[in-house]
């Protein structure tokens, strides 16, 4: 296979690691990091503000037409992916645990993953992506050439996820999250359509008791063989 055509996908549950582990093998391989989360988020900030009643279908077909999404590179490994929603910054806006519960419900309407999955697909046209959400590996690129599905115990996420905020001086309720992350989950891994499930190509990584670095360690050596 040319290298070109080479796609790792990192999939997994709510706040296991997924982007940290993604953009640190992007940064170690020269690959292109694409946060397929960020466009759910964005999209849910979008319908929130648009008011959209998700359970008017054509209401939602009509507003997907008007939304432009534009990712740009974070500056640093430590910030997330740049996010512009129809011209305006909304890199900060998405990041919220509530827009994330937002975007776990967007993400369950058929209409929405058809257009992200289209335009997903035309970044991996470029090759030399690393995908990192739910359904890379399943859905968006069945044929990469590396998958990998990152798991953890939802405790353990929760409290990362806790670590997380509070490292950026945010406000965190730990029972709050670890509430929020198993509700994702269930909405991840129970819709109907691109459910959150591993690959039956892909690597299991068990991340519970495994730090960052011991996590991209892992990947790197399958994917630079
Ligand atoms: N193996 C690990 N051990 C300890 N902390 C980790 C590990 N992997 C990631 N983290 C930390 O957990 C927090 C959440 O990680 P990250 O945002 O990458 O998760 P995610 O899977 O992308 O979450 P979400 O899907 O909700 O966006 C970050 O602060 C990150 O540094
Ligand atoms: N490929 C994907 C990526 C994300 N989602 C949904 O978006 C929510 C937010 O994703 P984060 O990775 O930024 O937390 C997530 O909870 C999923 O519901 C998706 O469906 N498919």
């Amino acid at each position: 296979m040319s290298e070109k055509l080479i796609i790792v996908t990192i999939d997994g549950p709510a706040g296991v690691g997924k982007s940290t582990v993604s953009k640190k093998v992007a940064a170690a391989t020269g690959f292109t990091y694409l946060d397929t989360g960020a466009m759910y988020r964005a999209v849910g900030l979008f319908f929130q503000e648009a008011s959209v009643d998700l359970d008017n279908i054509s209401q939602v077909r009509e507003k997907l037409d008007m939304i432009e999404i534009e990712l740009f590179p974070a500056t640093d490994e430590d910030s997330d992916v740049g996010v512009r929603l129809c011209g305006e910054d909304v890199s900060e806006a998405i990041r919220t645990p509530e827009m994330a519960m937002v975007a776990s419900k967007v993400s369950a309407i058929p209409v929405v993953r058809e257009v992200l999955t289209k335009i997903q697909r035309e970044y991996g046209t470029r090759g030399r992506i690393v995908a990192e959400g739910r359904d890379t590996g399943t859905v968006v690129f069945p044929l990469a050439a590396y998958k990998f599905f990152l798991d953890a115990e939802p405790r353990e996420r929760a409290e990362r996820r806790f670590r997380q905020l509070k490292a950026r001086g945010e406000e965190a309720d730990y029972q709050e999250l670890l509430r929020m992350t198993i509700e994702r989950d269930n909405n991840d891994r129970n819709r109907l359509v691109a459910p959150l499930k591993q690959a039956d190509d892909a690597v299991l990584i068990d991340t519970t008791a495994l730090d960052v670095e011991e996590v991209v360690k892992q990947i790197l050596a399958i994917v630079n063989g």
